[in-house]
């Protein structure tokens, strides 16, 4: 199904998730389409409980209408150190495509990693392991409801990643756990951001995320629909409004999976713009983003249904060589260092 005229898809998970073998492949083969042309697709027949959703949502509003001074006691203690709240401008999304003197994006956020490890596996205690899973920050003293709100979503987030991924397997024509074990430790972090209102104009050429390709396997998108928007950038160059459907999500691809491909998916350029000028008032917009994100080891190389035939267009790298190599691009900003140092 089309959604009125737009460019991404919507597509049902219902039969992905009780059908027959033969209706998984189904939705698989309209997953694999959307991923081949334009890199998002919207689900809906997901199986993710509103109430999960809701409390997320009221959660993360609830945190970001505290007074800055609140939200500053959140402020990670370390840059080197991803979590917690990061305030406005602190990011530059558009800087991880080497887009020389792009602005900081007008947005706040705030990072939660995992918080379920393992302690007994020696995958989480290496000295890698030790750098990414930090211990959380958790707002308890301000808004008591964030950590169990935002645990339960994070927990459903992961739960549909595993099952985009298998389809994303049967979709490539690979067994359908040929991701299962490359995931099952992965390193996901959930961002909420916050997009304030714009009662003045932005500097010129700042926007509320700058454009960008998501650095992971794949992300899971809630978000609002407000002015100033998302948008991606079609194979023919133009921006196109991303559409928001009430209970869906919107899934896109990250440079991962079009490594693992050799290209034959697509990692989609997008941004967030800003409001029309009349409606900056009142145009606030949240996100709940789930960066899925392989285990830390593992190695993103040419899938062997991809590229018959041909030379493979990247050279292997790990999931925590590109993720550290994108998040010291988009941590360059002095809001970031100003912020750390203080
Ligand atoms: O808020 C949105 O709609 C998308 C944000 C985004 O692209 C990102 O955080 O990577
Ligand atoms: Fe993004």
């Amino acid at each position: 199904m089309k959604f009125a005229g737009s460019v991404v898809p919507v597509i049902d998970l219902t039969k992905a998730r009780t059908g027959s073998e033969a209706e998984k492949q189904q939705v698989a083969d309209e997953v694999g389409a959307a991923a081949r042309s334009i890199g998002f697709l919207v689900v809906s027949g997901h199986g993710v409980p509103q109430p999960v959703i809701d409390a997320a949502t009221e959660a993360s509003r609830s945190l970001f209408d505290l007074p800055a001074a609140d939200k500053a006691k959140y402020r990670s203690p370390d840059p080197a150190i991803y979590r917690g709240y990061f305030g406005i401008e602190t990011g530059n999304l558009a800087s991880t495509i080497g887009e020389d003197g792009a602005k900081p994006d007008h947005r706040e956020y705030y990072n939660v990693g995992r918080f379920d490890l393992d302690p007994a596996d020696p995958y989480f205690t290496t000295p890698t392991a030790r750098r990414i899973f930090q211990e959380n920050i958790w707002p308890d003293a301000h808004v008591p409801a964030f950590k169990p709100a935002i645990i339960d979503y994070y927990r459903e987030m992961a739960g549909l990643a595993e099952l985009l991924m298998e389809l994303c397997a049967r979709a490539l024509h690979l067994p359908a756990d040929w991701f299962a074990d490359k995931i099952d430790k992965h390193i996901t972090n959930l961002v909420v951001s916050n997009y304030p209102d714009q009662p003045e104009e932005l500097e010129v050429g700042q926007l509320r995320a700058g454009a960008h390709t998501d650095y992971g396997g794949l992300t899971i998108l809630k978000t609002e629909d407000k002015p100033g928007g998302l948008e991606v950038l079609t194979a023919d160059g133009r921006w196109e409004p991303v559409p928001i459907v009430p209970g869906a999500f919107i899934i896109n691809l990250g440079d991962l999976m079009a490594q693992w491909t050799n290209d034959e998916w697509v990692s989609t350029m997008h941004r967030v713009v800003n409001p029309p000028r009349a409606q900056g008032v009142g145009s606030r917009r949240q996100s709940l983003v789930f960066f899925h994100q392989p285990n830390y080891d593992a190695v993103i190389e040419c899938i062997p249904t991809c590229a018959v035939g041909q030379a493979a267009k990247y050279a292997p790298t790990t999931s925590i060589e590109h993720l550290d190599m994108k998040m010291n691009q988009m941590n360059d900003t002095p809001k970031f260092k100003e912020t750390q140092a203080a």
